[in-house]
C-alpha cells in the first residue's frame, strides 16, 4: 500500500485539479469584529472535487466552523471568495449537520425529518415517503412516532443524518457530527456514515478532531494552523474504496494517525502554551 501523500499547501492544488471543483475557497480571510477583532481565517484556499470526502483538522478555534459556515452561506469572508457549483438539479444545494443534534423536541422523529423537506416545497405524500425511507436506512423506523426526549444521543444524531440525506444534498457539511456521542455510539456511526456514503459519494466536509475518523473516512484531510487559521498541508488517505471500518486495525492506519498528528501537535502546542 503507498505511504501517506502529504503536500505542502504551495503544492496542495495538483491533488485536486482533476475531477471538476464542487467548492472553492478562494483567498479567504475572516474576521469577527463584533468580539474584540477576532482574526479567525488568515487567507484560506481549499478545493473540493464533486464526490470528494475532505476532513478538516485543526487546533481549537482554528476556524473550522467558519469555513464550514461560509460554504454552507451561513457567513460571509471579509476577504475573498467561496464558490459552490451546485448543478442546479437539487432542491437544496447544501446541508449541515451539527454537533448538537439540532432536533425540535416538540415533533415526532418522522416530523422531524419530514420538515427539512416539506421547506424544499416538496409535497407532504412525497415528503413522508422519503423521511420514512431514511429512518429505516438508519434503524429508526420503530421511532418514527416518538419524540426526541425519549432518544439516547446517538439514536438524535442519526435522526440529524437522516434528516439532511433525506434532502439530497449535492454537498454534506458535517460540523463534528459525532464528538457528543460516547466513544461506542462513535465508531457505530463512524461505519455507518462510511457506508452510506460509500453508496452515493456526495461531496462531503467534515470537520473533526479525531484523526482516527479522518482517516477512516476521507479522501483527503486537509490541516490548519492555529488561529488565525490557514491551511498547513494536505494528505491524500490511501485505502481503497469501498473501505471496510477494519482499515482501523491496519498498521499503515496508525501509521498515518502519527504522521498527520507529528505535524498537528505543534499547531494544538500554540495554544496550549
Ligand atoms: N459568531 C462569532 N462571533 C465572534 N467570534 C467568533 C464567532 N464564531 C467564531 N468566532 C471566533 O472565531 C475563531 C474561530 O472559531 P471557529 O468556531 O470557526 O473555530 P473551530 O476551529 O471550529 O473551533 P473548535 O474546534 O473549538 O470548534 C474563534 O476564536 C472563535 O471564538
Amino acid at each position: 500500500m503507498n505511504s501517506l501523500r502529504r503536500t505542502d499547501i504551495s503544492a496542495a492544488m495538483p491533488l485536486v485539479a482533476e475531477a471538476p471543483a464542487k467548492i472553492e475557497v478562494r483567498g479567504v480571510r475572516k474576521r469577527y469584529d463584533a468580539n474584540g477583532n477576532v482574526e479567525a481565517l488568515a487567507g484560506v484556499d481549499l478545493k473540493v472535487r464533486s464526490g470528494e470526502f475532505v476532513c478538516l483538522v485543526g487546533p481549537s478555534g482554528c476556524g473550522k466552523s467558519t469555513v464550514l459556515r461560509m460554504i454552507a452561506g451561513l457567513h460571509r469572508p471579509s476577504e475573498g471568495e467561496v464558490l459552490v457549483h451546485a448543478s442546479g438539479t437539487r432542491a437544496v444545494p447544501t446541508a449541515m449537520v451539527f454537533q448538537s443534534y439540532n432536533v425540535f423536541p416538540w415533533k415526532t422523529i418522522q416530523a422531524n425529518v419530514r420538515f427539512g423537506l416539506e421547506m424544499t416545497g416538496m409535497s407532504g405524500a412525497e415528503a413522508d415517503r422519503r423521511a420514512t425511507a431514511w429512518l429505516g436506512k438508519m434503524g429508526l423506523a420503530d421511532f418514527a412516532n416518538a419524540y426526541p426526549p425519549a432518544l439516547s444521543g446517538g439514536m438524535l444524531q442519526r435522526v440529524a443524518i437522516a434528516r439532511a440525506m433525506a434532502v439530497e444534498p449535492e454537498i454534506l457539511l458535517m460540523d463534528e457530527p459525532f464528538a457528543a456521542l460516547d466513544a461506542q455510539h462513535r465508531r457505530i456511526l463512524q461505519d455507518e456514515l462510511l457506508t452510506l456514503w460509500q453508496e452515493d459519494r456526495r461531496s462531503v466536509v467534515f470537520v473533526t478532531h479525531s484523526l482516527e475518523e479522518a482517516l477512516l473516512l476521507g479522501d483527503r484531510v486537509v490541516v490548519m494552523s492555529a488561529r488565525p487559521g490557514r491551511i498547513i498541508a494536505e494528505f491524500e488517505v490511501p485505502f481503497a474504496r469501498p473501505r471496510a471500518p477494519e482499515i482501523r486495525g491496519e498498521p499503515m492506519f496508525a501509521k498515518l494517525e502519527q504522521e498527520i498528528w507529528n505535524l498537528l501537535r505543534e499547531q494544538v502546542g500554540k495554544h496550549a502554551a
